[in-house]
This record gives structure tokens, C-alpha cells and sequence, in this order.
């Protein structure tokens, strides 16, 4: 029996990932000791997990050098790759948002040409240019997003928030929704097709967990 592969996101999405797979009875001891190994192995099982920066998890499942992957689904709306996505996980959850100065909303609402910080320049662009039909200009950050309005980098950001909190301490608020967030199971077209009766099991077995 070959290996069935995942993908899993290191950082905010890591433990919740481990444990829902456990429930579902795919383990692995070797994960839970605390080291900087990149790959863990349950041969028992017959699997494999990676650890991948959270962002380049739909990359590998693509390419098929994982067969499974979990990641935001802001990620997957920015990545664009060729994946299937078969369950929402439930848990991850945020939104993406506008955010800005209270005093930008006017502006914003206007239809005048803003600038547009953001950590996912294909969610803004696809929200602004094709569901608002506004121009607007997109700065690209890797982080700390809420910095630029606060030293009039651009007048708005598009990012996530989750509890709020970033927002308020730094003076700005939600100006428009753009979409809910949460995590989800992504899948290799071939892997399904290859691996199918292994990967429909534990979808099932999933959502009868998440139920
Ligand atoms: N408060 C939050 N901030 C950011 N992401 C969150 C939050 N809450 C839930 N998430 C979800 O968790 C996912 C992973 O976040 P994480 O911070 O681990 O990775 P990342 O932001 O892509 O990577 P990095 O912080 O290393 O650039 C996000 O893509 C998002 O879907
Ligand atoms: O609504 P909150 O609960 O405050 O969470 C939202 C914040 O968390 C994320 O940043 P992250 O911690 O990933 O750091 P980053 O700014 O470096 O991306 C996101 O980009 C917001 O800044």
C-alpha cells in the first residue's frame, strides 16, 4: 500500500488539524514530540504528514507531492490552484475584511481612487475591481497590515480579522465584509482518483466528527 500524503499547515492551524485527524483514528506518536522534523510517519498506517508553510500548502497538493492538504480558505481564494476542495473543517475561523480609518469610509463608498494595502492581492482585486467595479490601487504586504493607513500608506487594507482586536488597538474598523473564513481539506485531482475509496472514507469519517 503506498503512503497517503498530507500537507498540514505549520503555525495557527497546525493543532487543531492533528487533533480533528485523530478522532478519525490517523495518528501519528512522532508529531507530538517537540523538534524541528519536517516529516512524520505513521507506518502502521501507511502515512505520511508534512509540515508546510501555511501558504505554500496548496502548492504541494497541486503538484501532488502531498495528496491531501488543510489551509484557510483565504489562502486557497489568493493560491488559485487546480485543487478540489472537499470540507470545510470548522475551525480557523475569521473574515475577510476592508478595514480602515472611520473618516476613509466616505471615500470609500464614493468610488474615489484609494490605495489598498494587503497581504492577498487577488482577494482585493477580485473585490474591488470585479464585485465592486472600483479602481482602486493595491500595495502588496507581507504583514502587520494594520500599519499602513496608520502611516498613510494606503487608506484602506483588506485582511483578516478574527477577534478584532488588531483592528481596535490601532484605531480602525471594519468598513466592508468581504467573506467568512475558515479551514478546509483540500484534495489532489489524481489523488482522488487514485486514492479514492482511502480519501471518501475519511471524508465521511470527517464530517460525521464535525456533525
Ligand atoms: N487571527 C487570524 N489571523 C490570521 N489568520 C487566521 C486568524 N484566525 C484564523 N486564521 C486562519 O489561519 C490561517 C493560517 O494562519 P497562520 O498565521 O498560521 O499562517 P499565515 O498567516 O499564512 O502565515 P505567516 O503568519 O507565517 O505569514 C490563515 O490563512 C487563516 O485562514
Ligand atoms: O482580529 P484579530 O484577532 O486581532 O486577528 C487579526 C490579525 O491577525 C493576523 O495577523 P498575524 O498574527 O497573522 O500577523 P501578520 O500581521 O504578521 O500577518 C491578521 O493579519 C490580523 O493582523
Amino acid at each position: 500500500m503506498r503512503y497517503l500524503t498530507f500537507a498540514l499547515p505549520k503555525g495557527r492551524l497546525a493543532d487543531k488539524t492533528m487533533v480533528l485527524l485523530e478522532k478519525v483514528g490517523f495518528t501519528c506518536e512522532e508529531m507530538k514530540e517537540d523538534s524541528r522534523k519536517l516529516i512524520f510517519v505513521n507506518e502502521d498506517l501507511k502515512l505520511k504528514f508534512f509540515l508546510a508553510k501555511a501558504t505554500d500548502v496548496p502548492t504541494y497538493v497541486e503538484y501532488g507531492a502531498a495528496d491531501i492538504g488543510v489551509i484557510g480558505k483565504d489562502t486557497l481564494l489568493e493560491e488559485r490552484k487546480n485543487l478540489y476542495e472537499v470540507l470545510d473543517l470548522g475551525f480557523g475561523k475569521c473574515r475577510m475584511v476592508v478595514a480602515g480609518p472611520k473618516a476613509v469610509e466616505k471615500k470609500l463608498k464614493q468610488n474615489e481612487l484609494i490605495r489598498v494595502a494587503t497581504k492577498y492581492p487577488n482577494i482585493a482585486k477580485d473585490y474591488f475591481n470585479n464585485q465592486k467595479n472600483q479602481t482602486v490601487e493595491l500595495i502588496k504586504l507581507n504583514g502587520s497590515i494594520e500599519l499602513a493607513p496608520l502611516v498613510d500608506l494606503s487608506e484602506v487594507i483588506v485582511d483578516i480579522v478574527e477577534t478584532g482586536t488588531t483592528l481596535k488597538e490601532n484605531g480602525l474598523v471594519v468598513l466592508e465584509e468581504i467573506c467568512p473564513l475558515s479551514a478546509r481539506m483540500v484534495v489532489n485531482r489524481v489523488s482522488l482518483k487514485i486514492e479514492h475509496q482511502r480519501i471518501t472514507k475519511l471524508i465521511q469519517d470527517l464530517k460525521k466528527e464535525l456533525n
